[in-house]
């Protein structure tokens, strides 16, 4: 149950926050515009304005609400270099567009659609003077322009270059320290602290009747001191594999320190976990391990103990070790409850 990272919450909240900027912005130009009786310029900001509200409610297709501001904002920025804006200042505001595509499309679209807009730009200020919608006077400026607004691309490209290989990085970062702090090394299985608290988010009305069982393997020092800890090591990988073979996708089996392992069984009483835990008790009795060409059969003992949502995680744990404690009093190789 390793968690999903991704940087696409940090994503959305960016898309949402230029909505807003994009809304408010062009509401504002709007207003103006109303005001000096640009009634064409009023009209194109008005649905650019409401079309940044419209992407500011789109709540989960995230990628929708992206293309929508994209394209708004290319097709204003597009109209206000064809026909100069007010006042001939239209071309100033196409510097928003790398920032915004680069953030809210990502390294890859955004290299796209910066390229593609370069070109359509370089097209407007060519029709503006051509269909003489708008006449540039300074032909230098439109050229420092064109290369200012290349630079600016080139910046923003590296900017979200480097901030997405930095988020990979951290996401792999934080990948690995769950690893290491919820899986036990040597077999791979989750740790005492993961079950822990996985049984304390299971133990709830819907996944009742919940089972513990607590196994030890019998007479493991005897391995260690007949082979040495590096065969002793081996056979605790060799358990392991065998108890995930058995156990259903959804049980878990875990590590809970030394030669002891831990079973849950949601959705499982005391008399179905006995006989879960009397099959994986045989299944290892019965599938030896090949140690210095010899055929080592080993044995476990287990402890079971249902747990009810009012029991404590603690003392549920605690009977099923004294559980287990019977068993080995016993005789070994069984199961008590
Ligand atoms: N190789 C290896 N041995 C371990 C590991 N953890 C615990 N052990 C060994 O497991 C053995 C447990 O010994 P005991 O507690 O005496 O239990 P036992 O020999 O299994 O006897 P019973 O539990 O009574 O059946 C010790 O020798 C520990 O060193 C481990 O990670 N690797």
């Amino acid at each position: 149950m390793l968690k999903n990272y991704s940087d696409q919450d940090e994503r959305k909240l960016v898309i949402k926050y230029f909505a807003c900027i994009g809304f408010s912005a062009t509401a504002l130009m709007g207003s103006l515009a109303i005001f000096n009786q640009q009634y064409i310029l009023f009209f194109t900001l008005f649905t650019c304005s409401s079309l940044f509200l419209y992407s500011w409610f789109i709540h989960k297709k995230e990628k929708v609400a992206a293309s929508i501001i994209s394209y708004t904002l290319y097709t204003l920025m597009l109209y206000l270099v064809l026909t100069g804006g007010a006042k001939g200042t239209g071309p100033i505001w196409i510097f928003i567009v790398p920032p915004v595509t680069f953030f809210i499309r990502g390294l890859k679209l955004g290299a796209i659609d910066s390229s593609v807009f370069i070109l359509c730009i370089i097209a407007a200020f060519i029709s503006a003077d051509y269909f003489e919608i708008y006449e540039y006077n300074s032909p230098e400026l439109v050229f420092r322009i064109i290369l200012c607004f290349f630079i600016v691309v080139l910046l923003s490209g590296f900017y979200e270059f480097f901030r997405e290989s930095h988020s990979k990085k951290i996401i792999a970062l934080a990948k690995e320290n769950e690893t290491l702090a919820t899986k036990d090394p040597l077999t791979g299985l989750p740790n005492r602290r993961y079950t822990i608290d996985y049984i304390n988010e299971l133990n709830k009305p819907k996944h009742a009747p919940l089972s513990i069982v607590l196994f030890d393997i019998d007479d493991f020092k005897k391995i260690n001191d007949t082979y040495g800890h590096s065969v002793g090591d081996q056979a605790l990988v060799h358990l392991a594999s065998i108890f995930t073979d058995i156990c259903c996708s959804k049980d878990i089996i875990a590590r809970w320190g030394g030669e002891e392992f831990l079973l849950v069984l949601e959705n499982t009483t005391e008399n179905a976990a006995i006989k879960i835990a009397d099959t994986l008790r045989l299944k290892i009795q019965n599938t030896a391990m090949n140690i210095e060409n010899q055929s080592v059969h080993f044995t476990i003992s287990g402890g079971v103990k249902e747990i009810s949502p009012a029991d404590s995680i603690d003392s549920a744990i605690n009977s099923a070790d004294n559980n287990l404690y019977r068993a080995k009093n016993n005789g070994k190789n069984q199961i008590c409850c």
